[in-house]
């Protein structure tokens, strides 16, 4: 299985440390708001990696932590009159429900910054000893020349970094490169006791610290947002590297952006859609879909006519199954099976091939919709019951690799649809006729008819 490197910028063969074991990190999000379907990308692409480990026979300890202290959590924290503890809790619950929605498994461990705060300080006390980091009236420093290797992962110069770099004239460090692992506390701000007296750690340092505690010392996978490469991983190797004298992750590996108009989507340009406005609308599981149609490392052109298309494309494969589901077939083989059976085993081959070539789901969800094709094609009521089943078994266990699952029952709930049909009303109200028609559509294939009368929507069973 081939995985691309950002640290060599090659795929290269994955072998982890341990046979059928793996040991991977995640950066998460920072909790003081709603995630936006940007973050959203990379979490989902992450979990995408760790199913696909899993279902190749690995058994992975993933870890994915949550900053929960820093400048923005303590601004919004005093922009709202709780703590960052309050705020943090809320928001992390938040992220559950977005992330459960989206199929995002949990991870083996969430380990939160504010509750390893005893391991930081062992942390960057082991950086002081060895020379690696200074103490000034401000705070902590890493010592970046200190650190062989400082921008091999994000291909950048030392020189040039240091000619280019900006000193906020708050900070006492040597060099403007030399980061922040602890900051001394300013007044009001939530701190905690330390040899450098009050204080917080730095952002950097959290997932040095976290990774270590759980992972170890060197572990398979380390993945993130493409925004994280430099400077955040590149600090998170030189302070891990430089304490623990051993190579640190071993696979880096890092999403691409998802862009709104070309541009990307983030909240400080104020051009984006939280996760949770866009489940208001989609299907959590169309939405899944549509990021995983692109290549992970690609950027992805967000708008809802893309969703749309990916909404049609999902019930297309749920129409199939739904029909395979309601087939009574033969008994017996029939003498078409075997060719059959043969066409979707090859497709289903080719899926595991695009997916050990460093994940590519763009092409592997290319393979399911061949299946779909083969099955709406050459599979009927002529046909054994036993290639029936390995059909629609094959489909929904290559989407069950995506993480995609449906609710395949065909008879919906009286209250499902009524609320569908809200939704649609809402949807007209507000002139937006797209989602309307497209609920009537999803409504009709699943044999509900909807009639406008003068008394309002009425709806009936096929
Ligand atoms: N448009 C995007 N596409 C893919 N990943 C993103 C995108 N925006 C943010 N991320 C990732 O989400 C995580 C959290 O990012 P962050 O909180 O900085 O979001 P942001 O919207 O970029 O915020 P800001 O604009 O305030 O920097 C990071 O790992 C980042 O790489
Ligand atoms: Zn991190």
């Amino acid at each position: 299985m081939q995985i691309y490197n950002t640290m060599t910028g090659k795929k290269e063969e994955f072998v982890p440390l341990m046979d059928k074991r793996v040991g991977m990190y995640v950066c998460g999000p920072t909790v003081y708001n709603f995630i936006h379907i940007g973050n959203a990308r990379s979490f989902i692409v992450f979990d995408l990696v760790r199913r696909y480990l899993e279902y190749k026979g690995y058994d992975v300890t993933y870890v994915q932590n949550f900053t929960d202290i820093d400048d923005k959590m303590i601004k919004r924290a005093n922009e709202e009159s709780i703590s960052v503890f309050e705020l943090g809790e809320r928001f992390i619950n938040e992220y559950f429900k977005d992330a459960d929605a989206l199929g995002i498994k949990r991870a083996t461990v969430h380990p939160r910054a504010t509750q390893v705060i005893d391991s930081i300080i062992e942390f960057i006390s082991d950086l002081v000893a060895k020379g690696y980091a200074y103490q000034t009236d401000d705070g902590v420093y890493f010592s970046v020349e200190k650190f062989d290797g400082y921008g091999k992962l994000s291909k950048k110069n030392i020189e040039d970094l240091i000619s280019g770099a900006r000193v906020d004239v708050n900070e006492r460090k040597k060099n403007p490169l030399d980061f922040a692992l602890w900051k001394a506390a300013k007044p009001g701000e939530p701190c905690w006791e330390s040899p450098w007296g009050k204080g917080r750690p730095g952002w950097h340092i959290e997932c040095s610290v976290m990774s270590s505690k759980y992972l170890g010392n060197s572990f398979d996978i380390h993945g993130g947002g493409p925004d994280l490469v430099f400077p955040h991983h590149e600090n998170e190797i030189a302070q891990s590297e430089a304490r623990n004298g051993t190579v640190f992750a071993r696979y880096w590996m890092h999403a691409g952006y998802l862009n709104i108009n070309n541009q990307k989507m983030s909240k400080s340009l104020g051009n984006f859609f939280t996760v949770r406005e866009v489940l208001q609308r989609y299907d959590p599981m169309v939405v899944r879909f549509f990021m995983l149609s692109s290549h992970y490392r690609s950027p992805i052109n967000f708008s809802f006519e893309l969703l749309d298309q990916t909404a049609g494309g999902l019930d297309r494969i749920k129409n199939a199954l739904i029909r395979l589901n309601g087939l009574k077939g033969q008994a017996g083989d029939t003498s078409a099976d075997f060719s059959v059976r043969e066409a979707v085993q090859k497709e289903k081959d080719r899926f595991i091939a695009s997916m050990d070539d460093d994940f590519n789901t763009a092409e592997a969800i290319s393979n399911i919709f061949n299946i779909v094709s083969i099955a709406n094609s050459r599979v009927d009521e002529g046909s054994g019951q036993a290639l029936i089943k390995f059909v629609s078994g094959t489909i929904c266990e290559l989407l069950g690799v995506l993480g995609i699952t449906f609710n395949l029952n065909a008879d919906m709930l009286d209250e499902e649809i009524e609320c569908l049909i809200k939704e649609r009303q809402e949807a007209r109200a507000r002139k937006d006729f797209k989602t309307a028609d497209r609920i009537r559509d999803e409504l009709k294939e699943r044999g509900i008819i909807l009639e406008d009368t003068p008394q309002g929507v009425r709806w009936k069973r096929k």
